[in-house]
């Protein structure tokens, strides 16, 4: 099997080569969106959702029909360092907990008509200690990110990228402190629920990690192969898929924020096809949010991950898109102008 690319600089080179979102489509949703049954903007942020929708959608009757959840699954070198609450064989677990249908987001892709599919990659190799090594070599990075790349659905209408993997809230901190600076004590919480020593061991195992790899920072895809993980690497391939086929993403919490960031800075406007679901209640997830100028659509304190609040943020867009494709202007419904 032929693969679409088979390094790192292919990669680079396809996601800078990505389409822009259709104008005709998005300005025929505009129009369309003055013409509704409503008082202009009665719907606030929801008419603004749908005809961002229609533009990546190319055409002004955008739909979440045919929704597509896709979790990742990856184990953490760096837990060794006790930065998890929790030990490192219920990613595994976990795993086993989707393919029966008992994680919450098995119930919310459910709830919200969304097909799911779990994708473990090698959870008995971990990554490498980033506080030691890089966490992937060249070909590992290359690897995960295929696998994200050809999970996707290009037939779906929206895309929500997910994730497993114990420790991996660590590695999204590197990320982001590597890609936006900062002190690492800025990026780091408490995850699964550390307490304040595993919070300072966190902190201590970033700045580790950026003094290691420092001379190779530069590159943003050098930030996700020697700081980041597998699975983060699987969600930022389907992100860049997704944006090369034009199919609108719902991010989902910190991890899958900062993953798709890698992106934003290997390419701008790599990200244009993305709306964030919700902010989590991860420290670093809403200054993530604000350096990528994305407002989340829901604050419900969630911290989980999984792909969970992004899921829940369906609701919103099918109720957005359902009012925009949906309703009868005044015109069809003789209604009269202000
Ligand atoms: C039972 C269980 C289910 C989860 N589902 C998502 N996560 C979340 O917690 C982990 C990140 O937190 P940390 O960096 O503190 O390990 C990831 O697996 C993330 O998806 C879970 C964690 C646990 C324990
Ligand atoms: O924001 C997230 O995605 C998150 C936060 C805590 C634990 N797991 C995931």
């Amino acid at each position: 099997m032929s693969h679409a690319f088979s390094s790192l600089a292919e990669f680079r080179a396809l996601l800078a080569a990505a389409p822009d979102r259709d104008a005709a489509a998005h300005a025929a949703a505009v129009a369309r969106n003055g013409q509704l049954t409503k008082p202009p903007g009665a719907l606030g942020r929801l008419e603004e959702l749908a005809v961002w929708f229609a533009g990546w959608q190319g055409t002004d009757r955008p739909r979440c029909e045919r929704p597509q959840v896709l979790v990742f699954a990856g184990n953490h070198g760096v837990v060794a360092q006790g930065v998890s609450a929790f030990p490192a064989e219920v990613t595994v677990q976990m795993v086993a907990n989707f393919r029966h249908g008992g994680a919450a987001i098995n119930q919310l892709s459910k709830a919200f008509g969304a097909t799911m599919s779990v994708h473990a990659l090698e959870l008995e190799r971990p990554t490498a200690d980033f506080t030691v090594a890089p966490a992937m070599e060249e070909a590992e990075v290359v690897a995960a990110l295929r696998c994200g790349w050809e999970a996707v659905d290009a037939g779906a209408d929206v895309l929500v990228t997910g994730e497993m993997g114990i420790g991996n809230t660590t590695p999204a901190a590197a990320i982001a402190a590597a890609l936006f600076g900062g002190e690492p004590a800025g990026w780091v919480g408490r995850g699964t629920g550390v307490d304040d020593a595993g919070l300072a061991r966190k902190a201590d195992a970033v700045a580790r990690g950026l003094a290691l790899h420092a001379a190779r920072l530069g590159d943003p895809l050098q930030v996700l192969r020697c700081l980041g993980g597998r699975e983060l690497a699987a969600m930022a391939g389907a992100i860049a898929r997704a944006r090369v086929e034009r199919v609108p993403v719902v991010l989902d919490g910190f991890i899958c924020t900062a993953s798709a960031a890698v992106l934003e800075k290997a390419a701008a406007g790599s990200l244009d096809h993305c709306v964030a679901g919700h902010v989590s209640a991860e420290g670093g997830h809403g200054r993530l949010l604000a350096a990528l100028g994305k407002a989340p659509l829901l604050d419900l304190g969630l911290r989980l991950g999984e792909g969970s609040g992004a899921a829940l943020a369906l609701g919103v867009v099918k109720g957005a898109l359902a009012c925009h494709s949906g309703m009868a202007t005044f015109a069809e419904a003789g209604v009269s102008g202000a």
